[in-house]
């Protein structure tokens, strides 16, 4: 009977940690115009991978990174609202704190740029000759 009940605790556990963490992505795409900005750019990226028949390991390449930016932004957000928890008074290691977190989805993002441009170029440029030909 112990072994029963702490099963059950275990996945009640489990099913609430998925809630818990469910509310705050909801919070964070509320509250956070540069996510719903990173989340339109995914499904567009994604949308044009299909029109553009981007092969099947790239459109996963493509998936990955659109994945880590957001997981990123989500990461950025709870590390501002840390940061406001602990001071709303200005504090030179509040800005470093923000910033540098603020840092960490810059890199990301021009990789991802950079990423993006080599698997889209020769599937555009193709599209464009084909269409001016
Ligand atoms: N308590 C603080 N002390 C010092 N500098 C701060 C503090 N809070 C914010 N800043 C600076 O102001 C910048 C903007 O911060 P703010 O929290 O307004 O916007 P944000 O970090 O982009 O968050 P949000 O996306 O919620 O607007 C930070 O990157 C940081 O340089």
């Amino acid at each position: 009977m112990d072994y029963k009940n702490s099963y059950d605790r275990y996945w009640k556990r489990f099913i609430w940690s998925f809630i818990f963490a469910w509310s705050g992505l909801k919070n964070a795409f509320r509250h956070e115009q540069n996510i719903r900005i990173h989340f339109t750019i995914g499904l567009v990226i994604i949308v044009l991978s299909f029109l553009l028949n981007i092969p099947l390991f790239e459109k996963i390449i493509l998936l990955l990174v659109i994945g880590v930016i957001i997981s990123l932004e989500v990461m950025n957000t709870a590390i501002e609202r840390v940061v406001d928890l602990v001071t709303k008074e200005y504090h030179p290691l509040a800005r470093i704190a923000k910033d540098v977190s603020a840092g960490a989805v810059l890199i990301f993002s021009m990789f991802a740029v950079i990423i993006g441009i080599l698997i889209f170029y020769k599937p555009v440029v193709e599209l464009i000759s084909n269409y001016i030909w």
